[in-house]
């Protein structure tokens, strides 16, 4: 049973097409990055999974169904625009954010406490919110999103505001909930830092779906698309490529796809480059990006 379907939603504001025809499906104990730039649509397709807004065509099941109240219960949702009250008590906000969600308060509490260690935060937990720096703030949001052992947690940007500590803070207690089983939907338009987390991608462009499915098979795809070369001397200007960064002897080149690798080492020999390294490379999501949409993401 998959813990999330979509089924060709569509969102249509005015003229615009926000979001066109995408279907999407995670099972449990998978964790799925939901990426592309800003304005993708990304935040759209969550609020339309979330039932905050309707699709103007297809559906969503959640857990086989479409949403209800208890479907609700069943996912820990942290949207981008976020917010505590900022005079409660931490521990008294957590408390009670889990009871809407049908925990019991002691339950709760303690389950607060476990996670506020788990993030570094178990001293402040008598303190008001407004009493925590930006980031120690992201972390209680955090906690309040997965504090009632939701099976889907959907997360949009989930590292805004991280030190690079907290990032790595906030992978490792990613991948722990994926191996309890739970599933992760991670939103954001930096791609290279879900990357090593996500087992399956949906990539988004302008609302169309330009890249889904298991990450594994899609860097399999496109595995020789790019290239990395060590050199001396000016770097040659190449035809037909999507990308080309070349700075202090090393050069990373996307193709497009029709340009052949061998294309690219025909070119740089008759231009005369000294190469002392030549390597199919394997791409990045953001490379991956670039030689789908043509340009760069950030
Ligand atoms: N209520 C609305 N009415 C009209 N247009 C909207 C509405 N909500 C979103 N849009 C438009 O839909 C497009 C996609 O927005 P969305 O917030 O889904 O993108 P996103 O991928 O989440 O972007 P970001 O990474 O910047 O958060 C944008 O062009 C936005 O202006």
């Amino acid at each position: 049973m998959s813990v999330i379907e979509t089924h060709g939603i569509t969102k249509i504001y005015g003229r615009n097409v926000i979001v066109n025809d995408l279907s999407l499906s995670l099972e449990r104990g998978q964790i799925m990055g939901l990426i592309g730039p800003n304005g993708a649509g990304k935040t759209t397709t969550i609020r339309m999974i979330m039932d905050i807004i309707k699709p103007d065509s297809g559906k969503v099941l959640i857990l086989d169904k479409p949403m209800d109240a208890d479907a609700q219960n069943h996912i820990g949702y942290l949207p981008e625009e976020r917010g505590l009250y900022r005079k409660q008590k931490i521990i008294d906000s957590l408390v009670y954010l889990a009871s809407l969600k049908g925990m019991n308060p002691s339950a709760a509490r303690a389950r607060a406490l476990e996670l506020l260690e788990k993030v570094g935060l178990s001293a402040h937990a008598e303190k008001k919110i407004e009493q925590l720096s930006h980031g120690m703030g992201q972390l209680v949001q955090l906690v309040s999103t997965i504090i009632h052992d939701p099976a889907l947690m959907i997360i949009d940007e989930p590292f805004n505001g991280l030190d690079p500590v907290n990032v790595q803070l906030v992978k490792d207690l990613m991948m722990e909930l994926r191996s309890q089983n739970k599933s992760l939907i991670l939103s954001t338009h930096r791609m290279n830092e879900v990357e090593e987390m996500c087992d399956r991608v949906c990539m988004l462009n302008k609302g169309q779906q330009v890249l889904y499915g298991n990450l594994a098979d899609i860097k399999n795809r496109y595995r020789s698309n790019t290239l990395e070369v060590d050199y001396d001397g000016e770097f040659p200007r190449l035809d037909k490529i999507s990308d080309l960064q070349a700075k202090n002897g090393k050069a990373h080149i996307i193709l497009n796809g029709s340009t052949t690798t061998q294309d690219v080492l025909v070119q740089l020999v008759n231009s005369g480059l000294v190469i002392h390294r030549f390597e199919v490379a394997t791409p990045t999501l953001n490379d991956i990006f670039i030689s789908i949409a043509g340009k760069k993401n950030v």
